[in-house]
């Protein structure tokens, strides 16, 4: 069950930041990051929104076959390899945050050898070529969404109090790009970007296909029949988040299709979620503007991993912050001009 927003929490927050030392509004879009976070964890102030766990969710398309990606499918196994020994810009960004990195195998094409910080929930490897048929069925999306609420509730058992969204998916761009198309009603020409780097004819290529993939699947539900495993893991991952009453900071926009999934299920969930960055992919600006999501930065990324999401921490707790530890008006001895007035 998903609660909405507390409005009460939400009403003294937006009152506290006006008897704060500063002009009213001055903080812009970090105020309302504030209030969100009271509404979040129904007091005023908030806690500060740490420890913070990154998850990485990871899975093989089908759609590979189609030459959407320049890289070659093994490089999601690679990757996730990667990231358990440390080497991704992933584990940088979460080394600068705090934040600890569990990797979750919810569909690569390959074998994983057990290792601390990898979650094996493999539900099948990889996707269907989603331009021909369905990628998975609803229970395995199903299974894939309880893998991500699983993980969900561990980490905030472990102690997580703010949780940030990762993927790993050679190709998983072209899957967005359809999961966008579906739930926001944008043509593929909009909304399918370049992904790791592909040239135009490439990507002429890759919006044929989204389209495909559209009419093949019409009628069925987006989520299994678009998605990666991934996507539905990182759906599954949110919901359950939002059910604990904890922030998730989303990445780009593999998690920005994923959350209009989950927001397509859960309508309320939304409230619990913050839009890390804007990514350079065009879709994820349309899923944003579909969630009411105004991203905190936008650098341009293009990588995913979870990597804009962790960025972006630091703004989410700066934002608490200030209604811990700034002085009121009153407190402070500073007039206040918009009381006298
Ligand atoms: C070395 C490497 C590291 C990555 N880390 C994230 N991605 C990102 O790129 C992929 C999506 O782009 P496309 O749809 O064009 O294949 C995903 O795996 C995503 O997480 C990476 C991609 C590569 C090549
Ligand atoms: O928006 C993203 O997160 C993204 C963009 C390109 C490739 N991989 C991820």
């Amino acid at each position: 069950m998903i609660s909405p927003l507390d409005h009460a929490a939400m009403a003294e927050a937006r009152a506290h930041h006006d008897r704060l030392t500063k002009p009213r509004g001055a903080l812009g879009a970090l105020e309302d990051v504030a209030v969100q976070l009271a509404g979040i964890a129904a007091v005023s102030p908030p806690p500060l929104p740490e420890p913070v766990a990154l998850a990485i969710f990871a899975g093989d398309h089908g759609v590979h076959d189609q030459g959407v990606s320049p890289w070659p499918q093994e490089v999601t196994q690679q990757m996730v390899a990667n990231f358990l020994a440390g080497g991704a810009v992933a584990n940088a960004f979460a080394g600068q945050v705090g934040a600890s990195v569990t990797v979750v195998d919810v569909g690569v094409n390959g074998d994983l050898p057990e290792a601390p910080g990898l979650v094996s929930r493999k539900v099948r490897r990889g996707t269907a070529d989603l331009s021909l048929g369905p990628a998975m069925t609803e229970a395995e999306a199903l299974r894939a969404r309880e893998a991500g609420a699983e993980v969900a509730e561990r980490l905030v058992a472990q102690g997580a109090r703010c949780l940030v969204t990762g993927d790993m998916g050679i190709a998983n761009t072209t899957a967005s790009a359809a999961l966008i198309c579906a739930y926001t009603g944008k043509q593929p020409g909009e909304v399918t970007g370049r992904g790791t780097g592909i040239d135009d004819a490439m990507l002429a290529h890759k919006i044929a296909i989204v389209t495909r993939a559209l009419e093949v699947n019409q009628g069925r539900d987006p989520l299994a029949a678009l998605g990666g495993l991934e996507h539905a893991a990182i759906a599954g991952y949110l919901l359950k988040a939002a059910e604990l009453r904890i922030p998730v900071i989303l990445d780009g926009v593999i998690a920005g299709s994923a959350a209009l999934a989950a927001a397509a299920i859960e309508p309320e969930a939304a409230g619990y979620w913050i839009a890390g960055h804007r990514s350079a992919e065009p879709g994820h600006t349309a899923a944003l503007a579909h969630l009411g999501l105004r991203p905190l930065v936008d650098l341009e990324l293009r990588l995913g991993e979870g990597t804009g999401g962790l960025l972006a921490h630091p703004l989410v707790v700066a934002a608490a912050r200030v209604l811990h530890e700034v002085a009121t008006f009153d407190a402070a001895g500073v007039t206040d001009k918009e009381a006298l007035a």
